[in-house]
């Protein structure tokens, strides 16, 4: 539909609220810069997210008025869900001097939550967190959690209260349990000055507010909006609601204001994989052979005629696409690998490295290991650019990517804000490089209902190493350090993720990056998820596995319970 007629539309919207068009047009012009003249992000509901943003900087010019009214002038009340929003922001925007307009990375937030109907909802999170048993899926790593091994127990290193995003209550003054929420959120904006860059600011809330801060003066859409949006989700654990990320990718990642008061867990946000302690990672240029890489390409290695020597990993072509998707094919084979595992598809070790975990002094036969479709991208030893299409993963996150609670009790998870198509690159699985040992030590120090996030086991290439022992294999454990990834649900079968290894700095697979690309194209809002692998049948696992709420009519679970 032509541009103009939408237009017409939204102020037909808008006109029978009452709101004069004049006062409408900026609005709209923000909005449509904001979401890059994305129309779909701003028509649906009938122009919900033009009305919420108008009221809200109505709104905002109230509060700067002193008028603290939330109804429009035509009474039109905005929902619950964004009443908490403001009333948590005008806690700690005490300060008076804020200014009206809001940055285009709280109206994507805000348009994010107020287009989700689980955010309206008042139901609880059954399985939700801190209640969620730990699931350890088929390709995922499993451990006996009985088996003795009183030697060699790893102490984890603490998590640095500064370094947590997260915080838990011993190190600030303002996190006694004597003060509400909203005086610590209060205490913070006014010790803090919010606008005055100098002011002392608390340690504990140190990170986040350098961060936010950040964030604020970077803002570009309008008039600075130097407001920090915090959210004690617990007592003492402070959350930037702007960016969980903490700066430390490209892209800001938000976390959806939710009603629900429950508490993101406590992690430190990495967006690298960091070893732990023991694992045998080797990165170095003298292992890379000369043809092992393409050191005399020179710019874009995927606008040259012939494939670089990097292809040769995936049969001499490349896996992406000029425009730095995944191929179609490439894409295809990879998922018909996952949804129709043939024998072949499968490699078995000589000794399992999984089936000794579960019985050391007995181990069964391995089941198999899936043979994965490998991409290998350009890097340091290469001729070619950062800007080189066969450099997709190492670039990092560029989607517009939200955390939220999401409605059916799978606790927190992932939603897109954004239109992804097929192939699109989303995250990587982000973690600490673990070994079997150091894993299964980590689990065994896992006390009551402690949450553990899941372990993914590097497993893609066993076939060719031989005998591993527990202290070579490896695995991603995202529990303590992590990445978005570490909030991305499962979903049976038809997920609209798919997990594909990718080789970037070593030139063996026994170490290899876990990256997540779209299976098909992802609407805006729509949740991510991909298929952990779980074996819902598989009654001597260690972890019982959570009980599957992801709704797709292939459900592994379901088809087990019927
Ligand atoms: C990697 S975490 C994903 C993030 C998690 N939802 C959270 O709140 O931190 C995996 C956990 O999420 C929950 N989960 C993931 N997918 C689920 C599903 N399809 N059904 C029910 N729970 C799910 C389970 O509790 C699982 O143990």
């Amino acid at each position: 539909m032509a541009p103009h007629v939408k237009v017409r539309q939204a102020f037909a919207a808008t006109r029978a609220l009452g709101i004069p068009d004049e006062e409408v047009k900026p609005i709209l012009k923000q909005l449509l810069r904001v979401y890059n003249k994305k129309w779909e992000l701003i028509e649906g509901e009938n122009f919900r997210t033009l009305i919420d943003t108008y009221y809200e900087s109505k709104e905002d010019k109230n509060i700067g008025d002193g008028n603290g009214s939330t109804a429009g002038q035509d009474g039109y009340e905005r929902p619950s869900k964004r009443l908490h929003l403001e009333k948590q922001e005008n806690q700690h925007s005490n300060s008076a001097n804020q200014t009206s307009s809001s940055s285009s990375e709280e109206m994507a937030s805000r348009k994010a939550s107020a287009s989700s109907p689980t955010l309206y909802s008042n139901s609880t999170v059954e399985a939700g967190l801190g209640q969620i048993s730990e699931v350890l899926p088929g390709k995922i790593f499993k451990k006996e959690l009985s088996r003795a091994k009183a030697n060699s127990i790893a102490t984890l290193p603490p998590l640095t209260e500064s370094t947590r995003l997260g915080h838990s209550d011993q190190h600030s003054p303002l996190d006694s349990e004597a003060k509400s929420s909203a005086d610590i959120i209060r205490n913070v904006s006014n010790s803090n000055g919010i606008t005055g860059p100098n002011t002392k600011v608390l340690s504990d809330l140190r990170k986040d507010s350098e961060v936010s801060n950040s964030i604020a003066s970077t803002s570009s859409s309008g008039p600075t909006n130097a407001r920090r949006r915090h959210c004690s989700s617990r007592k003492g654990c402070f959350i930037n609601l702007t960016d969980i990320t903490k700066g430390a990718e490209k892209v800001k990642i938000s976390l959806a204001d939710d009603p629900r008061n429950e508490h993101l867990p406590a992690f430190n946000y990495i967006p690298h994989n960091i070893i732990y302690q023991s694992a045998h990672v080797q990165i170095s240029l003298a292992r890379i052979a000369d043809e092992d890489c393409c050191s005399s390409c020179m710019g874009d290695c995927l606008s040259s005629e012939l494939p670089c020597a990097c292809a040769r990993e995936t049969g001499g072509e490349f896996a992406y696409t000029p425009v730095g998707q995944l191929k179609e094919e490439f894409l295809e084979s990879c998922k018909s690998l996952k949804v129709n595992p043939q024998e072949k598809d499968f490699v078995y070790c000589q000794d399992c490295p999984i089936e000794r975990s579960r019985n050391d002094s007995r181990p069964e036969k391995c089941k198999g290991h899936l043979i994965r479709k490998f991409i290998k991208e350009c890097w340091r030893k290469c001729g070619c650019d950062m800007h080189c299409g066969n450099r997709v993963v190492q670039r990092g996150i560029t989607c517009k990517l939200q955390v939220f609670l999401t409605e059916e009790g799978k606790g927190w998870g992932v939603r897109t804000l954004e239109e992804l198509p097929k192939g699109t690159f989303v995250c990587e699985y982000v973690g600490e490089i673990v070994t079997n040992t150091e894993l299964y030590d980590r689990n065994m120090q896992k006390k009551g209902r402690e949450r553990h996030t899941y372990p993914v086991m590097l497993d893609a290439d066993w076939g060719s190493e031989g005998h591993l022992q527990d202290e070579e294999a490896l695995c991603l454990d995202a529990t303590y350090h992590g990445n978005v990834a570490r909030f991305i649900n499962h979903r049976c079968f038809d997920a609209n993720l798919i997990d594909i290894p990718v080789e970037v700095e070593t030139p063996d697979r026994h170490y290899y990056h876990i990256a997540f690309f779209t299976a098909r194209k992802v609407g805006a809002f729509e949740e991510l998820n991909w298929d952990y692998g779980i074996d819902f049948d598989d009654k001597d696992h260690p972890v019982k596995a959570f009980k599957c709420c992801c709704k797709s009519s292939h459900c592994r679970d379901m088809k087990r319970r019927k």
